[in-house]
Formats: structure tokens, sequence, C-alpha cells
């Protein structure tokens, strides 16, 4: 007979490092979790709570923003302590949950002196004390190090035990709290690790309840800094939850009865837009499939298979990316959509590390012609622009009957995959653009404040790119490349490829190529007016952000500023400077991921050092978060003197919270066990900053295939489709950056949106990149940046004039200086505003 899994619920409070914990538990201990929200409405009745926590063998009470006395940050969490006894479950709180645990039950829930986040510190515990033979979870556990994500702390009286009788004492429950047995404490003399100045000698990190089948753990046993011994302690917790409910009889109900606690493993875009077909198949409106096909009103492009066609040649030294664009221009003339991503590190030896030199720089060819998409957070609608003679066709559907961008994209993008171009070229054709840092908001339900007056404006604007060159710095090759239909004849790759060999004439003939036509002065700035952020409303900011950490609203915030540059726009013949701008930004920060983007009104300079995620066609992911900056300066010019500067806990706090924030927002899509870390704080060398990154990969699960469903049952087929990912899906689940909003995701958005008074982050904090027919994509986060937009200043005569954005900020800690912070802050925000100073 077939032994059924035991199951375990986990209780959601809103925190980013709950699929960690989902994962740990699913791959320590074999049992399958579900996860229900904290404020879930359908179980307000104890007897619907009843009706669920009868399937489960054990609950886990998450972590989470907030204090344990406010009903709203804990909700169902609180009621799990109080279940009358025949409904009693066993349970394991984590942080927040053992927060509320000690406050139920005698315990007092106030403010640690200093904040711990992202701080590893060792713990003692009861299993190293051989005097006392009920080790409970911690027997046989060795040295525990221990990530602490706690601004509240319970207090059961331990400050009040002289020093000379604490070893006597300090495992015996207090009188004011007698049900909660202490198993574990994080002392100061033990924080080797520490040296954050902890203020907080005696901090309870571990309990149980003495009658109760309640144990709880203060620090966070998922943390990627928290050592092996934690599983320990996960397999001797689960080992006690199955005694008890052996010992007490209770045996959770196995019937066929729907579960109504979900998989932490989302549902996939694919899979959700599938699901709507049947209701949506027949409606004229229906957007994958003729209504918007990649190729205007006229074609037939939904029956006709793309085909990929490459031409590849040799590069000459002396050609530059912006030669490349240039010459391409000579062809055409210049357009006014553009969309260039560029490697413009790829030959200084000393920017960012291998994997990042920069191999590949990618050109899309003729955007102008091309489909593009443009989506509005306040509308939820997406105008598709076809490209036509004069005006373009516009065609714009409300996309909330169909689940959202999300689904939209990830459908669209399926249904022209395809499969065998040129190995050697990443980018094959497909979509290019950027996305805002409130499409994001939008994402993860986080409100946009000052949004609905404003202009609308796209927060998502992705060019369908069929023409494109790919340029390899490393084989000195390029790629000139186009998709199309079957049977479309070849004759715009073929003329483009004779412009390019004459590219190559033309070098031959004169080895410093310059395309006159395109030859301007180099940039120079003239008379700009300039808004920098108040210096001490900055330091003010960050301030307040820091007293939402000390409440325990928030571990982290990356606080954020825009300056403005207003000048007269002298750009000749295009009437636009953007392009030279690109040019010096290039060269005065090369950058992995530099990109200059003009979609529809929109004008972005980028020379961001940042990747935010990329995906292969087999579904491994990759996201790279930086936190940690120092500036170069004469006494820091060396990547030695940098590490040595970072390599300390205030700017190793930050990098690791975002570390364990991305790993969540990868694991809710690639499922437990499936992401690593493989490179951990790091620090790379850029033009003006060092800067302190970490790698997080994950897996995305293969599709099964027809040999394997032979052997699965129903449910396991239904699971198996349900989350048939691709990168689109982590790509959605992953936004905003972590890196840029700070941790937990959403409570943190939620208050920088209060802190940043709803200004509009716009461009500046969103992604720029590609996603291609091949199943691959790479994005880059939008910082050390400009945007601006061409209706900005539509109404002035005589003098025209632009305003550039440039944002800049930095992540704000409890460790964190306001004076640093605004340093830090205007460090990043030189790089770029240098242009015009
Ligand atoms: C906020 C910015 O950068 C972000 C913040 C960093 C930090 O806090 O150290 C580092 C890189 C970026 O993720 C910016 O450049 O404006
Ligand atoms: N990680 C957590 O659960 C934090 C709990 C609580 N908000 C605190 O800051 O102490």
């Amino acid at each position: 007979m077939l032994v059924p899994k035991p199951r375990i619920l986990f209780i959601d409070a809103y925190d980013s490092f709950s699929n960690n914990i989902i994962s740990l538990l699913e791959t320590t201990l074999d049992a399958p979790v579900r996860t229900i929200k904290i404020d879930d409405p359908k179980f307000e009745s104890d007897e619907d709570l009843h009706k669920e926590l009868r399937h489960y063998d054990a609950v886990v009470c998450g972590p989470g923003p907030g204090h344990p006395a406010k009903e709203e940050d804990v909700g169902i969490t609180k009621r799990i302590w109080s279940l009358s006894e025949e409904r009693i479950i066993p349970v394991l709180g984590v942080c927040l949950g053992f927060q509320s645990l000690c406050l139920e039950f005698g315990g007092q829930v106030r403010r640690l002196k200093g904040p711990q986040h992202g701080i590893v510190r060792r713990i003692s515990h009861v299993g190293e004390c051989r005097t006392r033979p009920e080790a409970s979870i911690f027997s046989g556990v060795g040295e525990v190090q221990a990530t602490m994500y706690q601004s509240l702390c319970a207090d059961v009286g331990q400050d009040s035990i002289p020093d000379d009788q604490w070893q006597g004492k300090k495992w015996c429950p207090s009188k004011s709290a007698p049900d909660l047995v202490p198993l574990a404490w994080a002392e100061a003399d033990l924080s080797n690790l520490n040296d954050s100045g902890v203020d907080d000698v005696r901090v309870l990190v571990a309990v149980r309840h003495a009658t109760k089948p309640f144990w709880a753990l203060q620090y966070h046993p998922e943390s990627i800094c928290t050592n092996e011994e934690s599983s320990q302690i996960i397999e001797n917790w689960f080992q006690e939850v199955q005694g008890w409910n052996m010992l007490h009889k209770r045996h959770p109900a196995m019937s066929g009865e729907p579960l109504y606690g979900q998989n932490a493993t989302r549902e996939s875009l694919l899979h959700r837009s599938e699901q709507l077909l049947p209701m949506l198949n027949g409606s004229a409106e229906f957007p994958y499939g003729e209504h918007f096909s990649t190729q205007g009103e006229s074609a037939v492009d939904e029956d006709s298979e793309l085909v990929y066609h490459c031409h590849t040649m040799a590069l000459p030294a002396s050609i530059s990316v912006v030669d490349v664009v240039e010459a391409i221009q000579v062809g055409t003339g210049v357009r006014h959509d553009q969309i260039v991503l560029e490697s413009s590190n790829a030959y200084e030896q000393s920017i960012g590390t291998a994997d990042v030199r920069g191999r590949f720089s990618i050109i899309a060819m003729d955007v102008e012609d091309s489909l593009r998409f443009d989506y509005t957070v306040q509308s939820h609608q997406i105008s598709a622009h076809y490209p036509g003679k004069g005006s373009k066709t516009v065609r714009t559907t409300d996309l909330r009957q169909f689940g959202g961008i999300w689904p939209f994209l990830a459908q669209y993008l399926e249904k022209r995959r395809i499969a065998g171009g040129n190995s050697d070229s990443p980018f094959w054709g497909g979509f290019m653009g950027y996305t805002t840092y409130e499409i994001g908001l939008e994402t993860i339900g986080v409100q946009t404040q000052g949004r609905r007056n404003g202009p609308m404006r796209p927060d998502l604007s992705l060019a369908w790119v069929t023409r494109s060159v790919v340029v390899d710095h490393v084989r000195s090759v390029i790629h000139v490349q186009e998709l199309a239909p079957r049977d479309a004849t070849r004759h715009v790759l073929d003329r483009r490829v004779n412009f390019m060999m004459n590219l190559q004439i033309v070098n031959a003939r004169n080895s410093s190529w310059t395309p006159a036509k395109f030859h301007k002065t180099p940039f120079e700035s003239g008379p700009s007016v300039i808004h920098l952020p108040h210096q001490h409303e900055y330091e003010s900011k960050v301030q307040q952000c820091q007293e939402f950490i000390r409440s325990g609203n928030s571990y982290e915030l990356c606080l954020t500023d825009q300056t403005t540059v207003t000048r007269s726009k002298n750009g000749a013949g295009t009437n636009d400077s953007s392009w030279d701008i690109y040019k010096t930004l290039r060269k005065r920060q090369p950058a992995p991921f530099a990109s200059y983007i003009r979609l529809g009104s929109a004008t972005l300079v980028s020379s961001s050092p940042e990747r935010f995620l990329k995906w292969d066609e087999q579904g491994k992911c990759e996201l790279r978060p930086m936190k940690g900056t120092v500036r170069k300066s004469e006494t820091v010019d060396t990547l030695a003197a940098a590490t040595a500067l970072l390599d300390v806990p205030k700017e190793k706090a930050e990098n690791l919270m975002i570390v364990d924030l991305v790993r969540h927002d990868l694991h809710g899509v690639c499922g437990s066990g499936n992401v690593q870390v493989p490179r951990l704080m790091v620090v790379e060398e850029y033009k003006s900053v060092f800067q302190m990154i970490s790698i997080v990969q994950g897996q995305i699960l293969p599709a099964v295939d027809h040999r394997t469903v032979a052997h699965m049952t129903n449910e396991e087929i239904d699971n198996a489709e349900r989350i048939r990912h691709t990168g689109i899906d982590v790509f959605a689940a992953s936004l905003p950056p972590g890196s840029m909003t700070g941790a937990p995701k959403k409570r943190s958005c939620e208050i920088l949106q209060e802190i940043e008074g709803g200004q509009e982050r716009s461009l500046y904090s969103g992604v720029a990149g590609y996603m291609d027919v091949g199943g691959r994509g790479d994005w880059s986060v939008t910082i050390r940046s400009m945007f601006r937009w061409d209706d900005e200043h539509e109404a002035d005569e005589g003098d025209p004039k632009e305003t550039w954005h440039i944002g800049a900020g930095g992540a704000v800690t409890a460790l964190s200086t306001p004076v640093g912070e605004r340093e830090e802050m205007q460090t990043k925000l030189n790089g770029t505003l240098g242009l015009f100073r």
C-alpha cells in the first residue's frame, strides 16, 4: 500500500523569504508544502480554518514585516495558538511567527536596541549543553551560524538576570512566561561574525511551548548564510511533530477533498492563458492570433512559420558598435526609433568580471518599420503600433480579460518560438525594449501613487525586432540576421549584407573609418538647468527609512531620488542630441549592459553595470543583484582596497538580504531545491565605482514528455502542465528588481512610495533588454542612466527644450548613516550627471 506523504501548511505573512523556507522544508523533509496568506478571507471563520488544517501534519507560521501585536501583520497566525484541544496542530514559528508565539504566551515583544537584518550570528543552543537532557529540536545539532532578520525581539525578562546567574538560568522559563522554554540565544559574546555593535546582549532565538506542540525560531533557517546545521533542526522538529501526532492519535484527513492551500510554485503564464482560451476563443478581440500579427494588417503570419536567416562576417577591429549603428543609418537614413544593447566595456579588461566582460552587442534594425507594443499600468491596455506609410495603425486591447500583460507576452512569444538558428548568436529576433519600475509595482499589487493625472506613457514598450545585427566582440564577427515568414523573399537581408560588405571595404581603404554624414562635434552640454535632490531632505528621508526599519516594517529600503536636467535641444539634423549623449556616456562609463533605446516618445541612455536576469533556451536563469558600492578615489583605487572596505557587516548584510530575496523570487517559479548561489558577495571594478555582486541561478523544470506521462497520475500531469514555465515567468515574478526595492519587497515598495512622495521612478529602476524567439532573454536594471519623453515639452514654442531624468539612490539599512547614504547617491548620480556639468 502506498503511504501518503505528510503535508505541511505554510502561512505566509507577505515575506520575501517565504519560498526559501518552503524549499528548505520540501528538500529536507520530503513533505509537500502548501501555502495560504495570513489574510486569506476564505478562513474568516474558525470552522473554515479547521476544515483546511485537518489535512495537514503541521503548520509553519512564517516571517514577515510588521509587529506580531498587529492583527493586519499576523492575521491567521495568531489564531493558530488558541485552537481548541481537539483541533490543535503542531507548529513551527519562524521570526514573526516566533514573535507571535512568544507574545501569545506571556512574553513581551519590544524593539531591539540595534536592528539585525542580514547579520550572521553564532547562537548558543540547548543541544550544545550536555547537562540538559531535553535538547528538543536541537538534539545532535552542532555549531549554528544563523542569519537574523529582526528589528523586534521577545522579552521574557532575560535582561534582569544577573550575569553570574545567567548560565544557570538561561534554559529555564521565566515567571512571566512559564510556558516558553528557551532553546537558543544569540549572546553578544558569541557574535563572532558580527561586529555591528550589537547592544542587545541576550536575544532569545528559539523556544518550545512547555505543553503544546509549538516550536519557534527567531532566526532564519533558510537564509543562504545560515549554516547546514539548520536542516538538522528542521528534521528534528518534524520528528517531534510526527511523534506528537502519533501519541495524540492525530491523523491528517486524506480524503479526496480539495485543499485550498496553494502550491508555492506559481501557475505558469502559459497555463494561465491556456485556461482562458476556451472562454475567449472566437472573440474578435482575442489577441494572440492575427489580431496582433507581427506583420501588420494584411499579413497571414500566423499560418506562416518564421524562418531565421543569418549572414556572418568578420568585423575589423577598428570598427566599433557606434560605427556599425551609424553605418546602418547610411543605408536607411537616421530613423527615430533605435535600439542598441551594447557591452560597452568589451575592450576594458578591468571593468566587470569575465562573465560580463561583454561578448555581445545587439543592434536592432528598422525598428520604425516594426510592430511595437506599448502597455500602460493605469489603463491595463496594450496598444499595438503597426508600421505603415505615414501614420502608424494602432490597435488597443484591454488585457484584464486575458489575465494581464504577462500571460499575453508569454503566449505571444511561445507561438513564435523557433529552434535551430545560429547557436553563436544570443539573439535571433524577438522583443527588445524596456519596462518601468511601476509595471513591477502593478505586478506585486502595490498601488502607484501620483499617477492618475499624469500623461499616459508606456510602462512597457517592446518592439518586435526581425532584423538585427549581433556584434561578437570576442570572435570579432558580426551576424546580420533576419526573421522572415517562410515564403518571404530575403531581399532586405541581402541588401543589408551588401551594405555591411561596403562597410568592410570602406574600412579596408581607410582604417580610421568615420561616416562623414554622422560625424558630429562631441557632445557639448550647453547651458542647462539642473534640479538636484535637496541634501537635507535626502538625509531626512534616510532617517525615515530607518524608522520604518526600527519598527519592524522593513529590513532594507532602496531609497532613490530623481535629478532633472532641462536644456535647449541642440542636435543638428535629427534635432536630437541623445545619440551624442550616448556616445559620450559609453566612453565615460563603459558598462556591460549599456543601452540606447528610442521607442515611441521615450529615450533611454544607459550605462548599467547590473544584470537583472538572463535565461537560456534550457530554462537556466541567472540574476545578478548588486549591493554594496564604493566610490573610486585616490585612497580606494584597487580591487583589493575596495574588497577590504566592503568586507564589513553593513555592506554584506545589504547584499545578503537581496540575495535571499532573489532566491525567493526564483524559487517561486523554479520550485524547491532548484536555486543556487554560485557566487556570493564578490567585488567588481567599474569606471568610477566598485560594486559587490552575487549570482543567483535557478533551473526551470523541463516540460514533461509523452513517455513520462504514461507513468504519471492525473494529478501529477495536471500539476506538470500548471508549471510549464518559460523565462518570462521568472521575469514577471522578479519585477521590480529586488536590488531596487529592499526587503520584504511588497511592504518596502509601499513604504518607498510614501517616502519618495509617490514620485514616479519610471524607466529608472525598470529593466531594459530582450527576449527572443529562441527562448532566451537578457535584461539589465536601468540604473546609471537617464531618460526623457518627447512629449514633455510639446507645448514649448520658439526654443525647444528637453528634460533628462536621472535617478540615483542606494540601499538604506539599520547600519546606514544619512550622510553616507546621501554621498553614495551622489556618487552614483555623478557618473551620468557629469555629462552636463
Ligand atoms: C540605486 C542604485 O543602484 C542600486 C543600489 C546599489 C547599492 O545600494 O549599493 C547598487 C547597485 C544598484 O542595485 C543607483 O545606481 O541609483
Ligand atoms: N523576519 C521577520 O519575520 C521580522 C519580524 C519583525 N517584523 C521584526 O522585524 O522583528
